[in-house]
């Protein structure tokens, strides 16, 4: 008798990728379809068109649909075994959208399985390029958003974020402001994540609560949809968006579409998809209290959150993995260049001189602090670098080996401070899972566990939405009787603790913490002096 096994799609900007794991949660197959490489005909870069303003980006949603056609058939030729998947779920990139058109229902339900998918939805959609997350094309809606519902904090307070160009209400705004047409013609409205989910059920699937508090719509405390957001943004909106969804939601049973032309058994179960970000959160395996920092081109900080504090930066979303939490993404768009940078300057290009100016330099450089932003930083928002001596004094310039600990700890303090201001709280059993590039570098992790003051670990995380999503699917199937997803997973590789944090730490980064996040304003002050 062939073991169970549980799928995890990942429909991310630049490929479709799926993971199969068996009920020991060890990975027994893995593919994926490169949109660039292996799908030429839609001539996209990086998976996207950007269009000749430079703003407009977007995907086209049938190269979506061929890709899962060709995942499959690679699935099947490999000599897959469908019939064992007992589950499935998936991530799809957040905040895009796809348009279907009316009576696209009726062909998805019951599309023939004598043709791939692309051939039998090639007329379904009202919209052939979707618009994806690097859209920056809706500065105006976002005004008008803002406007409608009382302010940037306002709508934050409401919806986990102020508004975003790359957000789908601003999105279907958009749509609706230059295409009344084809917003009228629109019978449904997904996510990437909820379009994959309905390419699976044979039918719409809901959007989940998690990657619903990217769209600027909605209400992440009671989990509706905010009627003056959706009255902002486009009339008869709750209609084309359906009613979300506990992330952890069985959708039902796969599209016999599936059963006959793969072999899937008729059993085999939909767990709503998610975002990529959130699928991440799951595959990371965070837990209360925990934060997880990729430290990659930008920095990303996933935070576990109970009680948030919406703000004008970062982003509060529904958990999607517990309910009653919530997780929160902070974006630091300076982080591996930046650190390059002054790795080229101040230790000759040279991880290692790098690393031994961390070991040369005290803790606290002094009372030296250091911002640095080569390029205009979305936390905050602030561009330049700005150097302090231990009087708060800006200082041109600082030796090479200050310099380069004032960049870590000056990237650190903010990613705390920020953290902190977005109502995450440092716990007795709080964990740092660090992954990406600097990850492998323990003097700098060092740093940052003494600015934490907690452990960190180092985690792989190439596949992290897509492992997340296997993990997902097994825990859909038992999650009504509220066992937690660490419960579910608790046989998946352990994150390996890399470094725990000095004696004192605490006690000497309080106060610079505190002149750190003084200093940030003063900084944020005078650039706004010298930008008016
Ligand atoms: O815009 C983002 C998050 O807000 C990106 O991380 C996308 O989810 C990438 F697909």
């Amino acid at each position: 008798m062939a073991a169970p096994s549980f799928l995890g799609w990942d429909f991310s900007t630049q490929q479709l990728k799926v993971i199969a794991i068996d009920e020991h949660l060890r990975v027994i197959y893995e593919d994926n379809v490169n949109f660039d490489k292996d799908l030429p005909e839609f001539k996209t870069q990086g998976g996207a068109h950007v269009h000749g303003d430079r703003l407009t980006v977007t995907s086209p949603v049938l190269m979506w649909v061929k890709a899962l056609d060709m995942i499959l058939e690679k699935m099947k030729s490999s000599g897959f075994n469908f019939s064992q998947v007992r589950a499935l779920s998936g991530a799809g990139q957040q905040h895009g959208s796809v348009y279907w058109k009316k009576g696209s229902i009726q062909i998805l339900k019951n599309a023939s399985p004598k043709l791939p998918l692309h051939q039998a939805l090639k007329a379904c959609f009202a919209i052939s390029d979707s618009p994806i997350w690097m859209d920056s094309s809706t500065a105006s809606q976002c005004s008008a958003l803002e406007n409608a519902v009382g302010g940037a904090q306002r709508l934050a307070n409401i919806t986990g974020s102020r508004a975003y160009e790359r957000f789908t209400g601003n999105q279907i705004a958009k749509i609706y402001n230059q295409n009344p047409e084809v917003y009228a013609q629109t019978e449904r409205i997904s996510l990437v994540s909820s379009f994959a989910a309905s390419l699976f059920l044979g039918a719409y699937a809901p959007i989940d609560y998690s990657d619903g508090s990217g769209m600027n719509l909605l209400q992440i405390w009671d989990k509706s949809w905010s009627a003056s957001c959706l009255d902002a943004c486009a009339p008869e909106l709750v209609e084309k968006l359906g009613n979300p969804v506990p992330s952890h939601s069985v959708l039902g049973s796969i599209s016999p579409y599936y059963i006959q032309r793969y072999g899937f058994s008729p059993d085999c179960k939909i767990v709503a998809f998610t975002g990529d970000n959130p699928a991440s959160l799951a595959g990371m395996r965070l837990e209360e209290g925990d934060i997880a920092i990729s430290l990659g081109t930008s920095d990303t900080l996933f935070l576990w959150i109970r009680e948030p504090t919406p703000a004008l930066e970062g982003h509060i979303l529904c958990n999607p993995v517990d309910s009653q939490t919530y997780m929160a993404l902070l974006c630091f768009k300076n982080g591996s260049l930046m650190r390059e940078r002054i790795r080229n300057e101040c230790a000759s290009g040279s991880w290692d001189e790098f690393s031994k100016a961390l070991s040369s330099t005290v803790a606290g450089n002094n009372g030296n602090l250091g911002f640095y932003f080569d390029v205009m930083e979305i936390t905050p928002e602030a561009v330049g670098v700005h150097r302090f001596n231990s009087d708060n004094q800006k200082v041109l310039n600082f030796p090479k080996e200050v310099e380069i600990r004032a960049l870590i700890e000056g990237q650190f303090m903010a990613k705390r401070i920020h953290a902190e201001k977005l109502g995450y709280k440092v716990m007795p059993q709080t964990r740092i899972l660090a992954t990406g590039g600097a990850s492998h570098n323990k003097k700098i992790l060092q740093v940052l566990s003494d600015v934490f003051n907690a452990p960190v670990y180092t985690i792989d995380t190439a596949n992290s939405a897509c492992l997340g999503s296997a993990y997902r699917a097994i825990h859909g199937l038992v999650a009504e009787t509220n066992v937690p997803l660490a419960d579910v997973v608790k046989l998946a590789p352990e994150p390996r603790l890399a470094v725990t944090p000095t004696a004192g730490a605490e006690e000497l980064y309080h106060p610079l913490l505190k002149r750190y996040a003084e200093l940030e304003q003063k900084m944020l002050l005078s650039t706004l002096l010298l930008l008016s």
